[in-house]
């Protein structure tokens, strides 16, 4: 499905009762099956942007628009840093939980959901209790409930960055194989500049205070295998560019910590 973000602006009132303008005029569309990483330094306004597209928060102006939904409301699927499982809900029970709300029947919640966390790798674990999981696992379930609705549009915000570095590496890769899979458009924050040029299609990078789209870039190298030998030079470039368009904003924000 076709995403359109159009004329984006989002101001808060903060704890002092002055103003502060988190996004203004933003404006991208996120192509049908096309993955698009949002990267920017803290407080650029990522969260802010993708919850609105999520429709988890209202924006101050502008709209979003969900391409060929006749007027129904898109499904969505997010996936957040922390997974909020049910603790007291199993995998499986995890998985299905967005078809049980959606009223869908026995039998298809137990063919999706076992599709869904075979996709993500946690077949044998359907009858285990979140307590009983790892960080990445969690993510895993986590990933699967978002599939399991089989959504217009996959959101994840920062969904990597609270496990370890090689378990990281291990959901990257595994996410690209579940992506072309699926082919699901995707909209997707990071901070981390390797972690968007391995995952995007296109970055858009933000710049902060306010929130603006400072560069969108088209990252011209084949899906799957972008860590191969052959493109590490490639891969640098594209992350050097975008880190020079970020080191300012980024040096900023630390001084503001
Ligand atoms: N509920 C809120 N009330 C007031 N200000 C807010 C609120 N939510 C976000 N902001 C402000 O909006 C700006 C953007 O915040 P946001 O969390 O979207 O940035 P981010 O790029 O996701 O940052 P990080 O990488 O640190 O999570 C920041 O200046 C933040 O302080």
């Amino acid at each position: 499905m076709r995403i359109v973000v159009e004329n984006v602006g989002k101001t808060f009132t903060d704890s002092k009762k002055s103003e502060v303008t988190a996004l203004e005029n933003i404006n991208f569309a996120i192509e049908n099956q096309e993955f698009v990483v949002l990267v920017g330094p803290s407080g650029c306004g990522k969260s802010t942007l993708l919850n609105i597209v999520g429709g988890l928060l209202s924006p101050s102006e502008g709209q979003v628009y969900f391409e060929g939904t006749l007027g129904k409301e898109p499904n969505l699927g997010i996936v957040f840093q922390e997974i909020a499982l049910f603790p007291w809900r199993t995998v499986f029970e995890n998985v299905v939980y967005g078809l049980e709300e959606r009223g869908v029947s026995k039998k298809e919640r137990e063919e999706k959901g076992k599709y869904y966390i075979d996709m993500v790798g946690l077949t044998g674990f359907e009858n285990a209790y979140p307590k009983q999981l790892s960080g990445g696992m969690k993510q895993r379930a986590g990933i699967a409930r978002a599939l399991s609705v089989e959504p217009d549009l996959l959101l994840m915000d920062e969904p990597f960055s609270a496990l370890d570095a090689q378990t990281r590496t291990i959901m990257q890769e595994e996410l690209l194989t579940i992506w072309d899979r699926t082919r699901l458009s995707t909209l997707y924050v990071t901070h981390n500049i390797q972690e968007a040029v391995y995952l995007a299609d296109r970055v858009i990078v933000l710049s902060r205070h306010p929130g603006r789209i400072k560069s969108v870039i088209k990252i011209d190298l084949p899906k799957i295998g972008r860590d191969e030998e052959k493109y590490r030079s490639q891969f640098e470039q594209y992350s050097n560019e975008i880190w020079n368009l970020i080191r300012h904003d980024a040096q900023e924000a630390l001084k503001e910590a």
